[in-house]
């Protein structure tokens, strides 16, 4: 995958430099918006737009077969996890390439670049969907959330600290799952925003176990996977690239 093509160039010339002087390049390009919360432009605005048409032929093929669509969390209402359309393989490349080597700047005492397992999902807020979304914590390391636009107002991002951060499309904000924070209410339009939850899950909780159902999971993934790819190709004759069924 070439990551110009979805990261603006800002993002991926950091990742370019050579090693020594990739720490602080990618350092220089965040802006610590409150303590511990830092916010950077990451994505072009074709990856929003894919990503978002994604989901809506994903929920337009639920709604059509009676999937029932997993919602990324219990408290949310509406989005969808991107698990369930083939994105794994995108989201754990993200995460390992990217992510992980963020974390190990920024955050050595939770993850830093042992992040392991990932749950991505997109949000969605505005009228007939999620309104807003109250201070909570996530169940992960370390958390990355991406505005995927499109037009709004409000749904600013909101911690314990006075801080309020207006998520622009392509900005990505990262912070520790343990960093409360929530989303005031989106007044208007419509909010769409990539979250991913990092973890350690393999250090923290499977160590010496070898059989802990992965088989059972890839299995599911493997089904689902390939009954998606299989209709999306007969809808629209395409499958998206970068899917694990590519
Ligand atoms: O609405 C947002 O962008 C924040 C979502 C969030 O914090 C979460 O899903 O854990
Ligand atoms: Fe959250």
């Amino acid at each position: 995958m070439d990551p110009s093509v979805f990261f603006v160039k800002s993002f991926s010339k950091a990742f370019e430099v050579p090693d020594k002087f990739k720490d602080k390049c990618i350092r220089s390009m965040m802006h610590e918006s409150a303590p511990g919360v830092y916010t950077f432009d990451m994505m072009q605005p074709i990856f929003c737009d894919r990503l978002l048409s994604e989901v809506e032929y994903f929920e337009k093929w639920a709604c059509e077969t009676r999937f029932r669509i997993m919602r990324p969390s219990t408290m949310h209402r509406f989005g969808v996890a991107l698990d369930d359309f083939g994105m794994k393989g995108t989201l754990d490349w993200l995460m390992r390439d990217f992510i992980s080597h963020i974390s190990k700047i920024l955050f050595p005492d939770v993850g830093g670049c042992s992040l392991d397992s990932n749950h991505g999902y997109v949000v969605e807020y505005g009228m007939g969907r999620d309104v807003d979304l109250g201070f909570h914590v996530d169940d992960s390391e370390v958390t990355l959330n991406v505005c995927l636009g499109t037009e709004f107002t409000g749904g600013d991002l909101f911690s314990e600290e006075i801080f309020s951060c207006s998520h622009a499309r392509g900005t990505a904000i990262i912070h520790r799952g343990f960093h409360r924070h929530g989303a005031l209410a989106t007044t208007s339009g419509h909010r769409f925003s990539l979250v991913m939850w990092c973890r350690r899950e393999m250090k923290k909780h499977r160590k010496g176990f070898s059989n802990d159902c992965g088989e059972c999971e890839r299995e599911r993934q493997a089904r689902l996977i390939q009954s998606v790819a299989a209709r999306k190709k007969k809808w629209f004759g395409v499958v998206g690239e970068g899917d694990d069924a590519s």
